[in-house]
């Protein structure tokens, strides 16, 4: 066994105008083991990752080792990469358009070239397919990456990381041997891989990861899916406020054990609604409602309900949202909003209807990057604080300020940028602007991802108290965590249709995982 740390980081800060994002942070990563890097939103951990990529100047007086050498900081990205630092960051920085072994080479270049400098590209296909089946990925290397499932996307994009095959004409006699050997020599450092992901899919890029630590791989992974850090962490490094507060083996910790170690404190968990608290009008109604993967399917929400909807990938869920926010027409079947039809043609007359959308792709659909957190948290209400014609800009700082309190969400400022916000508080955001629209219908389309425990309990609290007021709640979503002890009722969809309902006390993680078992792969 390797006892030399495969990182040992000194002394790390990093203070960013106004915001001390790490503070002087000591942490030992060791060989041959996954240590889960762990801290709630804004706690620093992508700082600390790029500030290890290359991508961030640390503050002054840190010290970095990798394998026992010192590494002088600030690093490049070409002197983290030569030091054998590997990075997957949330966005993967895969190419669409491009194949997969073109984009291996985008990250490692073209090494197999024929003599007159052309590209050769079944030599390249062939280094990318050793490396694909040394981590044991089913994929062709000549399919462009647009069109692989996410889940296969991540996978390719870990796999691209870590390269551990050297590309032909690089001093290679045994391409398996060197490979399993390069997947020792590197650290692969993973921000939140699966934060995107169905749980399913989540767990095939879990099974690739226990594949690198079964070859002897080190690797550093951030995620705030608790049961993911209970399956693949030998080690867990907490962050909290940019300190170091923890850095142990995982031991036999339980979830609960695991949340109090990151928060801080034992999170309490909120009473069950009563069933006199659900018991409202029916709100909406679909019949017969079909689109590309929805079936036929019928549904009823009340007002004040909160109503799950899961199954596995494929089952429709997304696309009910989608028909529901007006943002894909159904093909057949109707929908009544207030005992009103409602066929929406456009989410602003959706939102016209006061039915208000959590998107899944917050980057793409829930957030204008470069505007400020206050904008982005009052965007589209801002009617509210218009009279005549004129903004009353001091109500809707006010308005923004609260929300911004109400929904935990760490910023330096209401001004900073958006896109200068963790991922956690950039979702926050999105769910408070969503929720604060007081909307009768309010649908969230895997509203966790990439949240925090406490902010998880947080919107759920808020979400119980909009439907204690009336607002019937939507969750879609694969992360059964986001129903118990939410939920009125849980509807599993398979191939688009109802397959079973669960409601009340029925509404455990148990008999949810085997509803879903129950429904065939979509
Ligand atoms: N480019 C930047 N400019 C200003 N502040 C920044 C910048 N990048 C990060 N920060 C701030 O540094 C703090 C730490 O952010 P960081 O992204 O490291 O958190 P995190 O632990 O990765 O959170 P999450 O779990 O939500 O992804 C946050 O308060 C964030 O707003």
């Amino acid at each position: 066994m390797d006892l030399t740390p495969a990182l040992r980081i000194s002394g790390i800060s990093k203070t960013f105008t106004g915001q001390k994002a790490l503070d002087s942070v000591d942490l030992d990563v060791p060989t041959g083991a996954v240590t889960a890097l762990l801290g709630m939103n804004g706690s620093g951990k992508s700082t600390l990752i790029k500030i290890l990529a290359g991508v961030y100047s640390p503050d002054p007086g840190g010290r970095l080792h990798v394998r026992g050498t010192e590494v002088p900081l600030p690093l490049s990205p070409q002197a983290a990469h030569a030091a054998g630092l590997r990075f997957l960051h949330q966005d993967l920085g895969l190419v669409d358009a491009l194949t997969v072994a073109d984009n291996f080479a985008l990250s490692d270049g073209f090494a197999a070239r024929h003599r007159l400098a052309a590209v050769n590209v079944r030599r390249q296909n062939e280094h990318t397919e050793a490396t694909l089946s040394l981590l044991g990925i089913k994929v062709h290397p000549g399919r462009p990456v647009g069109e692989l499932s996410p889940s296969l996307r991540t996978m390719v994009g870990i796999a691209r990381a870590f390269q551990p095959v050297r590309a032909p004409g690089r001093d290679t006699t045994d391409p398996a041997a060197d490979g399993v050997a390069g997947l020792r020599r590197n650290v692969l450092v993973l921000d939140e891989p699966t934060a995107s992901l169905p749980v399913e899919d989540a767990s095939r890029v879990l099974d690739l990861i226990e594949v690198l630590r079964e070859h002897g791989g080190t690797a550093v992974y951030v995620s705030h899916r608790i049961e993911e850090v209970r399956r693949i962490a030998d080690h867990v490094a907490v962050l909290r406020d940019g300190q170091l507060v923890a850095a142990e083996p995982l031991g036999g910790r339980d979830s609960r054990s695991i949340v109090s170690l990151v928060v801080g404190r034992q999170l309490e968990e909120a009473p069950l609604r009563s069933a006199a608290e659900r018991e409202g009008e029916v709100l909406f109604e679909a019949t017969g409602l079909t689109g590309n993967r929805v079936r036929n399917l019928d549904l009823s929400l009340r007002t004040g309900e909160i109503l799950g909807v899961t199954g596995l990938v494929g089952c429709g869920r997304s696309e009910l949202v989608r028909m529901m926010a007006g943002a894909q027409q159904p093909s057949s079947g109707t929908m009544h909003l207030g005992g009103r039809p409602y066929a929406p043609p456009s989410p602003a007359e959706a939102i016209a209807d006061s039915v208000a959308c959590v998107p899944q792709n917050r980057r793409r659909d829930g957030i204008v990057l470069d505007m400020g957190v206050g904008d982005n948290l009052t965007l589209g209400r801002l009617a509210r604080h218009t009279r005549a014609g004129v903004l009353n800009r001091k109500a809707e700082r006010l308005h923004a300020d609260q929300l911004g309190k109400d929904y935990l969400v760490k910023t330096a400022s209401l001004e900073a940028p958006i896109r200068t916000l963790s991922g956690g508080n950039q979702q926050k955001v999105v769910v408070a602007r969503a929720a604060s629209s007081r909307p009768s219908l309010l649908l969230l389309d895997e509203p966790s991802q990439g949240v925090d425990a406490l902010a998880r309990q947080e919107i759920a609290n808020l979400l119980r108290r909009l439907a204690d007021r009336g607002t019937a709640v939507l969750i879609a979503s694969t992360d059964h965590d986001d129903f118990v002890g939410l939920a009125d009722r849980v509807l599993v969809l398979d191939r688009g249709s109802v397959a079973a309902e669960l409601s009340g006390d029925g509404i455990s993680e148990d008999n949810i995982a085997l509803a879903c078992q129950r429904t065939a792969p979509c």
